[in-house]
């Protein structure tokens, strides 16, 4: 173990968000994940990596309990976040998922308008007193989401009618406009052309100002710009996980090192 790995696992001694122990996850008969022990670290970006089918996705939907709503998947294991495991009976799910806000692939704005797209989580929440406060939350939300400039004069314009990359930053604003202290990103920018990747890039690493941010991401230049820790998973196992220079640079295991280098996925 190199000394970067040894400073980095100290340093997640105090600013662990996410600990996940054990955590197996099965469909059916195919064990996706298998055996995942890994420390998230607060207001860092993490990046999954990975060849397709690896698991990647499987864990990060662990970590808001987004897989509880596929009968065929089983999870065991133990994750918390802070001192709370998620999977303990008395948590409810909904209630995670505002504290862990979720991005997906490919833009997904309900067929409503732009204001009440980033007012849905905060109205069924009850974060607002009244419709200056709402108007306050929408306003804050999409500044985050780098998007205020945009729409601010058609907020009442339906979502679907902005291109993919304004639509991908609506639905980060409604996922921040719950004040969640994680945000899951699957493979965010895959739907997104270059300007809009790079517009999305930025607003990551703004976000990790206040957020544990995770981003499952097919692209490697992407893993290295927006990361500072990655994970490597090959065929449902945690193979390599460190600070995000030192796996591209140095990794330890030859299975990452043939992955970054293009020989496998
Ligand atoms: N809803 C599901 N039902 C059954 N099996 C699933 C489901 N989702 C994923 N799997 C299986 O779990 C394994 C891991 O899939 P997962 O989507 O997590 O991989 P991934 O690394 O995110 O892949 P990709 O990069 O292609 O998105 C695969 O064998 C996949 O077929």
């Amino acid at each position: 173990m190199n000394d970067m790995r040894l400073g980095d696992r100290a340093k997640q001694m105090d600013d662990t968000k996410i600990r996940a122990r054990g955590v197996n996850v099965f469909y059916g008969d195919n064990h996706a994940i298998k055996d995942v022990d890994v420390d998230i670290a607060d207001r860092m970006v993490t990046a999954f990596i990975g060849p397709s089918g690896c698991g990647k996705s499987t864990f990060l939907r662990c970590l808001n309990r987004m897989n509880d709503t596929i009968s065929a998947c089983k999870i065991t294991g133990e994750i918390k976040i802070d001192d709370q495991n998620i999977y303990d009976s008395r948590v409810d799910p909904v209630q995670l998922r505002a504290k862990v806000g979720m991005v997906f692939q490919k833009p997904n704005p309900f067929p409503k308008s732009i204001y009440d797209n980033v007012a849905y989580g905060p109205r069924i929440h009850g974060l607002a007193k009244n419709r200056k406060e709402m108007d306050e939350i929408v306003e804050r939300a999409l500044r985050r989401g780098a998007i205020w400039n945009e729409v601010k004069d058609r907020l009442h314009a339906p979502a679907t009618g902005l291109s993919g990359g304004q639509q991908q930053r609506i639905c980060i604003a409604r996922a921040v406009a719950t004040e969640p202290e994680v945000l899951l990103m699957d493979e965010p920018c895959s739907a997104l052309d270059p300007i809009a990747t790079a517009q999305v890039e930025e607003l990551i690493d703004e976000l990790r100002q206040n957020f544990s941010v995770v981003i499952v991401t097919h692209s490697m230049q992407q893993a290295a710009r927006v990361s500072q820790r990655t994970a490597f998973f090959h065929l449902g196992d945690l193979v390599e996980y460190g600070e995000t220079g030192t796996i591209f640079t140095n990794p330890e295991d030859s299975r990452t090192e043939s992955y970054i280098s293009g020989r496998i996925g």
